[in-house]
C-alpha cells in the first residue's frame, strides 16, 4: 500500500558515554521510498541503522517497524546487506547463497537463481566469489537480502571503495528494487549516489537531523542556482555584480553568480542598464552538493 509508514523514529537518541552519536531523531519513511540518509563520517548513521535493526538500543526514543515496536516478526520484513567480507572467497556465488541462505530455513535452489538473476549475477553462479569486482560482490549480498523477499532494504554504505562502474551497478540494483515496490534506506556520504536514486532524504550532523525532506523540496528551496553569464566586458560586468552584493566567481569563459528566484531577471537588467551587454545567460538548477555544503558547512 504506498503511503504506508514503513519506519518512523521518535527522539531516537543514543550516547556513548560522553558521546551522543544520535540526538532526537525523528523521521518517517514510507512504502516506495528511496530514502537516503546522508551524512559525513562519524555523523550516525550506522548507530541509527543499528537502532532500527534492535541491534542496539536507545538510549531515549523509539522505532516503529511496519507500524508495531521492533519485534522479530517485523525485522524478518527487513533486508539488510551486510558487509562483503562474511563470503568464503574460494566458493561460488551459488555455494555462498546455499550456505548463508540456509543458516535459519532449508536452502531453496530456485530462489537462490531468482536472486542471481535479479541482481545480474545469473551468467557468472559458478564463479568463485574471490574472482568478482567489488560490485559484483555488493551485489552478491543484495541477492542474499533478496532471498527473504524483505519489503524494505537497508543499505550502510553500500558502494564505499567502488569503482565508478561498481557504483553504477548498485546504483541500477537499487532503482529496479524501488521500481518493484520496495522501500529502500541508504545511508550514505555520496552525495552525486544519493540525489540519483532518492525520492526522499535526511541530512545528519553530529548526530542531528538538519534538513530532511523530498529530494524535490529540499532541491527547490529558496530556488537557489547558479547563473551562467558570458558579458561582453567581464571586470566591468564583475564591478557591477559586486557593488549589487552577488557571489559571483570566473569559470573558463563564464561568470558564475550564486543567485535565488528572481535574481536571473534582476542581474539581466543590472549588466544591461550598467552598459554591460550580456552575450549569454544560463541557469543551472541546484545540485544536493549545494544544499549539504550550506546545511553542514562542510565540503
Ligand atoms: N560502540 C561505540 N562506542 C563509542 N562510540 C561510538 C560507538 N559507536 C559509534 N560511536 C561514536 O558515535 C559517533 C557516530 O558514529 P557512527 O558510526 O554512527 O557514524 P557514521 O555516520 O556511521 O560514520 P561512518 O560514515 O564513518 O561510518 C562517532 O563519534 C563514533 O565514534
Amino acid at each position: 500500500m504506498t503511503g504506508e509508514c514503513i519506519v518512523k523514529t521518535e527522539n531516537l537518541t543514543r550516547t556513548f558515554g560522553s558521546i551522543t552519536a544520535v540526538k532526537d531523531l525523528s523521521i518517517e519513511i514510507n512504502r516506495g521510498q528511496v530514502f537516503g540518509f546522508l551524512g559525513p563520517n562519524g555523523s550516525g548513521k550506522t548507530t541509527t541503522i543499528s537502532m532500527m535493526l534492535g541491534l542496539i538500543n536507545p538510549t531515549k526514543g523509539n522505532v516503529n517497524l511496519f507500524g508495531t515496536k521492533l519485534c522479530p516478526d517485523s525485522l524478518k520484513r527487513v533486508g539488510t546487506v551486510m558487509d562483503t567480507n562474511g563470503f568464503y572467497p574460494g566458493f561460488s556465488a551459488r555455494d555462498n547463497l546455499l550456505i548463508f541462505g540456509s543458516l535459519h530455513k532449508p536452502a531453496d535452489r530456485k530462489k537462490i537463481d531468482a536472486s542471481l538473476e535479479m541482481v545480474g549475477l545469473a551468467s557468472r553462479a559458478r564463479s568463485k566469489f574471490h574472482t568478482y569486482s567489488m560490485g559484483m560482490k555488493q551485489r552478491l549480498s543484495i541477492a542474499l537480502a533478496l532471498l527473504d523477499d524483505p519489503e524494505f532494504f537497508i543499505f550502510d554504505e553500500p558502494t564505499n571503495g567502488m569503482d565508478p562502474e561498481g557504483i553504477a551497478e548498485i546504483r541500477s540494483l537499487i532503482v529496479k528494487l524501488a521500481s518493484q515496490g520496495k522501500t529502500v534506506f541508504l545511508a550514505s556520504h555520496l552525495l552525486s549516489e544519493v540525489e540519483q536514486v532518492c525520492t526522499h532524504l535526511a541530512i545528519l550532523k553530529k548526530g542531528v537531523v538538519i534538513r530532511q525532506g523530498s529530494l524535490t523540496e529540499l532541491l527547490s528551496k529558496d530556488n537557489r542556482g547558479e547563473l551562467e553569464v558570458v558579458p561582453s566586458d567581464f571586470d566591468k560586468a564583475l564591478s557591477v555584480l559586486k557593488d549589487a552584493g552577488y557571489e559571483t566567481r570566473i569559470e573558463k569563459s563564464s561568470l558564475i553568480v550564486k543567485v535565488h528566484e528572481g535574481d536571473a531577471e534582476k542581474i539581466s537588467v543590472l549588466l544591461v542598464t550598467g552598459g554591460v551587454p550580456i552575450r549569454e545567460m544560463r541557469l543551472s538548477k541546484p545540485r544536493l552538493e549545494d544544499v549539504f555544503i550550506e546545511a553542514t558547512g562542510q565540503n
